[in-house]
């Protein structure tokens, strides 16, 4: 693999394009299914539209010159046939009339006679011939992407076929051993094979056509094997996982027996393992395993490798300008690519709150409201930055968004989604310390907190124990204590066995509430933070976390749904409530809520992920 800063993205791409430009053909379609196809070639109409002049409207079809004598104190009798017809909207003009008076403004004097009492004017209420579409003229140019409104106009004016770039045909395999296809279950060791879906599926929306290749386990010969069957059949051809430095990481080297290895590792992260190739003069993209690298790379190579197969020289993809709300320290020769959450300020400033850096989080790509670069010559950014965001969601959406940051707790989600079901917008949650998103509230980046007490309308987890909670919607109660391995193997009796080494704690992060209850609570039992520890942003993964790691004990949240896989030790209650923008508990939302947290099967629902209806709170 090249060293970090050999190879640029950009350098990584200009030699694939190069060495395998796209070869776009050109097909004919009919019309009709023709929609999200690109134009080949311009085209004219070959009909006019309406191909006769026709009437625009219901009344009477009449020779306008015939009609000037009319006014509303000599109105003008007229007859059927020789000075009038009747006419509907669409019916073409009889060749002897040029205007047509509407039906209200014509009086029935008796069978076959009429009176008017104004005048027509020449082409009144005509709709000319060709006024929607005259023959020859050009109606869609070469390039332009055939929409529904495209697809009407072309029928309009005759335009039964039309020529459109080919698609390109993009085949994907997985490689791995250890992948099973969705819908197993996977066991120890195994993977569910998802990276197809996600690179196959976006393909498809950028307008490829996609095969799937199948998984391949990690053996030279095989992957040899599909790749040259892949090859006869397809424009492109992506190898997933496979590309770094393992034992079993064959791609690259299968890649350099079979054709030419362009390049194998950019200085970019995550993503950074890439293996570009040709093959029999076709494209091969070695993307790496992790999903957020495997996406990361589609985007640098394929996408505009498909733009340029589309002859486009620009990408239209939306950029908004935004603050860092925390500092972001990075590892400097390799750009790195992140993914924001964005919040939106009063002001109409944007707050971007990085997310993960894990190349293997998936769910962090689908929770990310855009992308951010840090430049290879950087390695720390301060928060306040100024920094331009990729988006990955559209910006009205994200402005319409309603935000609650603060406190966690499973139920907390299932109370949301239904706010955001009956409401009609979307609700995001953004967990947090109880300082941070009070700080945010007042700031007005966040609609709404979820505020941790202790039943007493004080706040001890936060520097602002007085801050005004008379207004705060109580959402119910939750139990604190330690998640411990099934059976509680090691133990654990209360918060002074926090002092133990034999043990991996997790913990919520720093400035969260669970965390701050914590430490206050190991000051008065005497015991020192733990060595062995490491942060989990929320409890549901705190839990997984336990059942999937020996000797481990997690701070969370008693969760029903944890009962096959761990164990819960209460230590403490606290109530959730809700701290809501006063203008927006006024609008329709609020109500909303507010029946919400009244609606007995719901709250059912509630309890059993561990939020109880508000009760008193004892200690
Ligand atoms: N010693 C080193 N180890 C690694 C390095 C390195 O430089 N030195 N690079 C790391 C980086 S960076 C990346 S990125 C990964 C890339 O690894 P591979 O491309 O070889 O991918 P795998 O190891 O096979 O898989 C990684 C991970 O992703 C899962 N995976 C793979 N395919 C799929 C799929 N189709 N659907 C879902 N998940 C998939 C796979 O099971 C692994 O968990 O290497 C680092 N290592
Ligand atoms: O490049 Mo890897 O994709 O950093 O995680």
């Amino acid at each position: 693999m090249e060293k970090d800063g050999a190879v640029t993205v950009q350098e990584a791409l200009d030699r694939l394009l190069q060495a395998a430009p796209p070869r776009p053909g050109i097909e004919r379609i009919p019309t009709q299914q023709a929609r999200n196809r690109y134009m080949a070639e311009p085209v004219q109409a070959q009909l006019s539209m309406p191909s006769y002049s026709a009437s625009a409207i219901d009344g009477i079809a009449v020779r306008s010159e015939a009609t000037q004598a009319a006014s509303p104190h000599t109105p003008m009798k007229l007859r059927e046939g020789e000075d009038f017809a009747w006419i509907n909207t669409g019916d073409p003009i009889p060749a002897w009339a040029d205007a047509v008076i509407m039906v209200e403004h014509v009086n029935v004097e008796g069978e076959g006679c009429v009176a008017i009492t104004r005048p027509a004017s020449s082409f009144q209420h005509v709709r000319q011939t060709g006024e929607d579409v005259a023959a020859g003229e050009v109606l869609l140019s070469a390039g332009q992407k055939i929409r529904p409104v495209d697809q009407a106009v072309l029928l309009a004016g005759g335009v039964w076929e039309v020529p459109v770039l080919t698609r390109p045909l993009v085949t994907i395999i997985a490689t791995g051993r250890e992948l099973v296809p969705p819908g197993l279950e996977p066991q120890r060791g195994e993977i569910v094979e998802f990276n197809s879906t996600l690179l196959g599926e976006t393909l498809r929306e950028w307008g490829a056509i996609t095969r799937y290749g199948g998984i391949v386990p990690d053996d030279p010969a095989l992957i040899r094997q599909t790749l040259e069957h892949a090859l006869e059949q397809s424009d492109l051809v992506i190898v997933n996982a496979g590309s770094s430095k393992g034992a079993k990481d064959f791609v690259p080297s299968v890649l350099k027996e079979m054709g030419t290895l362009l390049v194998h590792g950019v200085s970019a992260r995550p993503g950074k393992p890439a293996a570009l190739a040709v093959v029999a003069g076709k494209p091969v993209l070695g993307l790496p395993g992790y999903p957020v690298s495997a996406y990361l790379g589609l985007e640098w190579f394929a996408k505009p490798w498909i733009r340029k197969w589309r002859g486009e020289r620009t990408s239209h993809e939306e950029e908004v300008p935004a603050r860092l709300s925390q500092p972001v320290h990075t590892r400097m020769g390799a750009e790195d690519h992140l993914r924001v959450r964005l919040l939106a300020g009063p002001d109409g400033n944007w707050d971007a709150i990085p997310l993960t850096k894990g190349a293997g989080v998936t769910f962090s790509l689908s929770q990310a409201d855009g992308w951010i670069k840090v430049p290879a010559d950087s390695s720390q950014w301060t928060a306040g930055k100024n920094v331009s965001v990729r988006l990955t969601r559209p910006l009205s959406l994200l402005r319409d968004r309603i935000l609650v940051a603060g406190g966690d707790a499973p139920a907390l989600d299932i109370l949301l989604s239904a706010w955001s079901k009956q409401s009609g917008r979307a609700v995001a949650r953004y967990v947090t310390g109880m300082q941070d998103a009070l700080d945010r509230w007042r700031k007005g980046t966040c609609a709404a907190v979820v505020v941790e007490t202790d039943g007493t309308d004080t706040l001890p987890e936060c520097e602002e124990r007085d801050t005004d909670l008379s207004h705060a919607l109580p959402l119910g109660d939750v139990t604190w204590g330690w998640i411990v391995q099934k059976g509680n193997p090691d133990a654990i009796v209360g918060i002074q066995d926090w002092h133990r080494s034999d043990l991996h704690w997790i913990l919520p992060p720093s400035g969260h509430s669970g965390r701050i209850f914590l430490e206050k609570a190991a000051v008065y039992a005497g015991v020192s933070i733990p060595l062995h520890r490491k942060e989990e942003p929320s409890y549901l993964k705190a839990a997984a976390a336990v059942y999937g790691e020996g000797a481990a004990a997690a701070w969370g949240i008693a969760f029903a749904e944890y009962a096959d896989t761990v164990d819960f030790l209460p230590i403490a209650r606290r109530r959730l409530s809700l701290l809501v923008t006063p203008s927006l508990l006024k609008e329709t939302e609020g109500e909303i809520l507010l029946q919400l947290l009244q609606d007995q099967p719901l709250r059912k629902v509630l309890q059993r992920s561990g939020l109880d209806k508000p009760t008193i709170i004892r200690g």
